[in-house]
């Protein structure tokens, strides 16, 4: 678990989960990861480790459920010489080995009860006792849990002890699946190519426009794990080029060249399907605001049937999502960050943001975007940028807002012209030259340099801040790779 480690994405959720990870980095207090397998749940608790004052100690990795409890609870704990009989070696226990680190307890609800007991007790405590010791000793360990399943439902079966959870719980971060944050797969997609071409020693140049149209319509159920794999297998497949349409398995390259209607029809129902399976999942305080979410529902019923009024419904749902967050820390009275709400906004959003038309005739592919202006969220996404910014009490700097904005409808264009600069331009109304030298200067503002103090470019993994303050590489990234291509 060595190296620096990014949150790759450039979505107004990813944005918004990056700054909940330094900020909870900054603090000791035990953290819960939640979201689906494949998230990027363990890429978070490295980060955490990482940024955290902890990062001179060891960050230890504990898997539940893939052995038994007996020699789970060996590993945990650790066993003095002469507690099995001959064994002449003792044994320090993870918690030892994670002593002035952090402890990374992945799907922490597959914990038996007795341990979840002994877990309970060495975080409450600060000590804990090995196998065959007299003594117990003192430990300085952070635990960080990790989730799939939805623990408060496990508490209310009985199966997962209530004071663990809101041990676990005091500061918790949810990922929410790709399928509700696609802008993030173009640059996630672009990454794997890169890190696989290091790794696999290749030079595959990228993905090509319609490749990439199929990767942001296809529905991820394994999430970002599944985009990974699929990456790989291509890399190694390829020998030269871009990816194209034609690497992609039949099942991807179906949705480009099946009626987008029926794709539209399947993806959506598919999508209500998984969303209504994971709601339970991510919404460990639902009880609390169960108004909230059906009043949200029926707006959202509203919205799909017009498309009229998208921005002030947007504003609408934006002010809810802050009477909900109020709601909630009103109601937990401690630092415990959720992001229910935040994710259901995202996905009604998409319902008008599709990456596909839905006025699709006979069985010929549409890649534009079916709305009435290609920035027509941008508002709403700066909108609760600023309004998470003064939740956050951090106040507003007003030339960052600026520069975000900027960011965001430059970022925006190139992706929508597939990193056409020419094209970027025109969109923009603005001229090529002064496009450039935008890019050109948020590519040299924020350097990332190496150990030699060279600057790097496009460093593999490197943090990076979407909300522009504290390491605002993700730019650099984004851009760098723009500003230094051919591309015309
Ligand atoms: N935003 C991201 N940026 C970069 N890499 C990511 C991101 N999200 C996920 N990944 C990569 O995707 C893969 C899956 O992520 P990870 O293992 O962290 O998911 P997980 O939610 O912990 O999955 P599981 O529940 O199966 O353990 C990893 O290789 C990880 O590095």
């Amino acid at each position: 678990m060595n190296g620096s480690y990014a949150l790759m994405g450039s979505s107004a959720i990813i944005r918004h989960v990056q700054h909940l990870v330094y900020k909870v980095a900054e603090t000791n207090s035990a953290v819960l990861i939640t979201g689906e397998p494949g998230t990027g749940k363990d890429a978070i608790a490295k980060i955490i480790h990482e940024r955290s004052p902890r990062n001179k100690g060891s960050l230890i990795p504990v898997k539940c459920g893939t052995g038994n409890e007996e020699s789970l609870e060996l590993d945990l704990f650790g066993y003095e010489v002469g507690y099995f009989q001959g064994n002449t070696q003792a044994r320090p226990g993870y918690f030892v080995e994670a002593d002035g680190g952090t402890l990374y307890i992945d799907e922490v609800g597959k914990l038996t009860t007795k341990l979840q007991l002994s877990l309970l007790k060495a975080m409450n405590e600060g000590v804990i006792k090995s196998f065959g010791a007299k003594t117990e000793t003192p430990i300085n360990v952070r635990v960080i849990c990790s989730t799939s399943v939805d623990l408060e439902h496990l508490v209310k079966r009985g199966v997962f002890l209530e004071d663990l959870f809101y041990k676990l719980s005091t500061s918790s971060i949810y990922l929410p699946p790709i399928r509700e944050r696609r802008e993030d797969i173009p640059i996630l997609a672009e990454f794997f190519v890169q890190k696989f071409n290091q790794l696999k020693s290749k030079k595959i140049l990228g993905i090509s426009h319609d490749a990439m149209n199929a990767l942001l319509q296809n529905s991820w159920t394994h999430n970002t794990q599944e985009l990974e794999n699929l990456i790989e297998r291509i890399v190694v497949l390829k020998n030269s080029g871009s990816i194209d349409i034609c690497d992609l398995p039949p099942r991807l390259r179906n949705l480009v060249t099946d009626n987008i209607d029926a794709f539209y029809d399947r993806t959506t129902q598919a999508q209500q399907n998984l969303s209504s399976l994971s709601m339970s999942n991510q919404n460990s305080y639902h009880n609390l605001s169960q108004p909230n979410i059906n009043q949200y529902s029926k707006m959202s019923h509203q919205n799909i049937q017009s498309h009229g009024n998208y921005n002030q419904q947007i504003a609408k749902e934006n002010n809810l999502q802050n009477n909900h967050s109020s709601t909630l820390s009103k109601s937990q009275n401690n630092s415990s960050i959720m992001n229910n709400n935040y994710s259901q906004l995202n996905s009604n959003q998409q319902n008008y943001n599709p990456n596909f038309s839905q006025s699709q005739s006979g069985n010929q592919v549409h890649n534009q975007i079916n709305r009435p202006s290609m920035f027509e969220d941008l508002p709403s996404e700066i909108d609760q940028f600023i309004k998470k910014e003064i939740d956050l009490g951090s106040g507003i700097d007003f030339y960052r807002v600026v520069e975000e904005f900027e960011n965001r409808l430059i970022s925006e264009a190139l992706r929508r012209t597939n990193h056409n600069k020419n094209r970027a331009a025109q969109l923009l109304s603005m001229n090529r030259t002064t496009l450039v030298e935008k890019l050109k200067k948020r590519a040299t503002s924020s350097p990332i340099k190496n150990e030699t103090g060279r600057v790097k470019r496009n460093s593999a993994f490197t943090i990076f801040d979407g909300l522009g303050n504290e390491n605002p590489d993700f730019e650099a990234i984004d851009f760098v790779n723009i500003s230094t291509e051919d591309s015309p």
